[in-house]
């Protein structure tokens, strides 16, 4: 599900301003890849307000107690958006970053491999989650974050990411799982 605020999508000028002030940097981290960088957001203390706010509205009402982020830039933002909801905060992180026991989730990656793991406890059954990453590209990422959450017998509502294509192939990776997404990727002619 895409955001669209006044009902036309693009045309809302929040998530224009959110859309520029992302800087694409081409062929990073190697050649090919159209690297959407959100740090230049984060420069921008109205378009990161603006961004977190709109998560913030859409989950506050939904009885939502954990809000899991995704290493790294996931945090940033889910850890933003628990505060404003009043849900914890649980990292969803790359192996041997959390110091407790954990469970963990192999994935495929645009450019690699990689795993996630999560703290045993940091999450109770039946709970309800949202999944918070700054970027979906392929599903894999957030899909492993699914399989995660739902080991630990939790509920996930929905993920959430603020860059993404409006693309039926991740969705089918995400289990059936609603996908909410701000903006579309930005190409190389917006690059700064
Ligand atoms: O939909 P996917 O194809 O799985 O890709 C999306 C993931 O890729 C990026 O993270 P990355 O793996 O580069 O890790 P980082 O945040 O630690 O740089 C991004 O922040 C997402 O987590
Ligand atoms: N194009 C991209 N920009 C930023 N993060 C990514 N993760 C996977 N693809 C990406």
């Amino acid at each position: 599900m895409f955001a669209q605020k006044n009902g036309v999508k693009g045309e809302d000028p929040t998530l224009q301003a959110i859309s520029q002030a992302i800087r694409v940097v081409p062929h990073f981290p190697k050649q090919g890849i159209m690297f959407q960088d959100i740090t230049t957001l984060l420069l921008d203390h109205k378009a990161f307000k603006a961004t977190v706010d709109i998560f913030v509205d859409r989950y506050r009402d939904k009885n939502i107690s954990v809000v899991a982020g995704v290493e790294a830039r996931g945090f940033i933002f889910g850890s933003s958006i628990a505060l404003g909801i009043g849900a914890k905060f649980v990292p969803l992180c790359k192996p041997r970053k959390l110091p407790g026991e954990v469970v963990s989730e192999k994935y495929v990656l645009e450019y690699g491999t990689d795993c996630l793991e999560m703290h045993v406890g940091a999450v109770h059954p039946r709970e309800r989650v949202i999944i918070i990453d700054d970027l979906v590209a392929t599903g894999g990422t957030l899909s492993a974050a699914i399989r995660l959450l739902e080991s630990a017998g939790a509920e996930v509502v929905e993920c959430a990411c603020v860059i993404g294509h409006p693309d039926l192939k991740v969705r089918c990776r995400l289990h059936g799982k609603p996908l909410y997404i701000l903006v579309e990727p930005r190409q190389v002619e917006n690059c700064f």
